[in-house]
């Protein structure tokens, strides 16, 4: 396996005001598989995916990762193996820094060499021109700035990328690119992926298997091609299915909250 969760415990807040945000959750992914983790607005699925990510060191539970148990610090050596997506590639890149510096960081950080012949082939990699090296993030569309994000991520030649919402703050023709541009990928650099979207769509397209998220739990795991056949058992999942092929007003009208 190459990330392996068991019992993840996350919880916000202190004594009786304590949140719950993931409440008891395993999982685990193969190499090579790309992995979707949906579910509502707040359900605990960033909160996964930060833990996994070492972007929060305060959880309780076992996570593993290529066969290494993770401390809840990480070494430096653990974002060569593994790195993040974020949703707002704007928020995500340094506004003062040209894109040359945004990927030159992180070779520089972990000592290795040939960053200029680095940086260009991922910028190709990525679908980017190399001239993209001397421009600021405020000079690029907002499907380029995902691609340099994407880029920084690749450019340390990680085997897991862990996307939070890769595609939600972008146009939806750009949205399509992106998820081809990470399939590309994912096929050229067998690479792990685990996806966190609200979105049924974005995970039919890029992954093979899903589970679903409510209230800080996994409520259901199945396979993409489940998904496709709408072969859902828990009424939660069966609700999210037809909440996302569109606006139903039967469905919104019957609403109900699966504790
Ligand atoms: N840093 C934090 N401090 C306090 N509460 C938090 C923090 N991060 C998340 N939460 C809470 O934890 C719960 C899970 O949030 P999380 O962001 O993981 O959900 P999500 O499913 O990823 O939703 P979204 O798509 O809106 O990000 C929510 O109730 C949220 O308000």
């Amino acid at each position: 396996m190459m990330i392996d969760i068991q019992d993840l415990r996350v919880a916000f807040g202190k004594g009786a005001d304590a949140i719950a945000a993931v409440d008891g959750v395993t999982l685990s992914v193969r190499e090579g598989e790309s992995f979707g983790l949906v579910g509502e607005s707040g359900s605990g699925k960033s909160t996964v995916l930060r833990a996994v990510s070492g972007l929060n060191d305060d959880w309780t539970g076992r996570i593993a990762v290529d066969g290494t148990v993770q401390r809840p610090k990480r070494p430096k050596g653990f974002f060569k193996l593994c790195q993040m997506v974020f949703q707002d590639p704007y928020g995500s890149l340094h506004p003062r820094h040209t894109v040359d510096r945004i990927l030159s960081e992180p070779v520089a950080i972990h000592g290795l060499g040939e960053a200029d012949a680095r940086i260009d082939r991922v910028l190709r990699d990525v679908g980017l021109d190399p001239a993209f090296r001397f421009r600021y993030p405020h000079q690029l569309s907002g499907g380029q700035r995902q691609r340099v994000a994407i880029a920084r991520a690749l450019v340390l030649e990680p085997r897991v990328l862990l996307l939070d919402e890769p595609t939600s703050a972008l146009d939806v023709s750009v949205q399509a690119e992106i998820l081809n541009l990470l399939r590309r990928l994912r096929a050229e650099h067998g690479l792990t992926m685990v996806l966190v979207t609200h979105n049924l769509a974005v995970v039919a397209n890029l992954c093979d298997r899903l589970a679903v998220m409510n209230r800080g739990r996994l409520v259901e795991e199945m396979t993409v091609e489940e998904l496709r056949r709408g072969a859902a058992r828990e009424p939660y999942t069966l609700q999210l299915l037809r909440a996302s092929r569109g606006y139903d007003r039967a469905a919104a009208e019957g609403f109900r909250d699966y504790a």
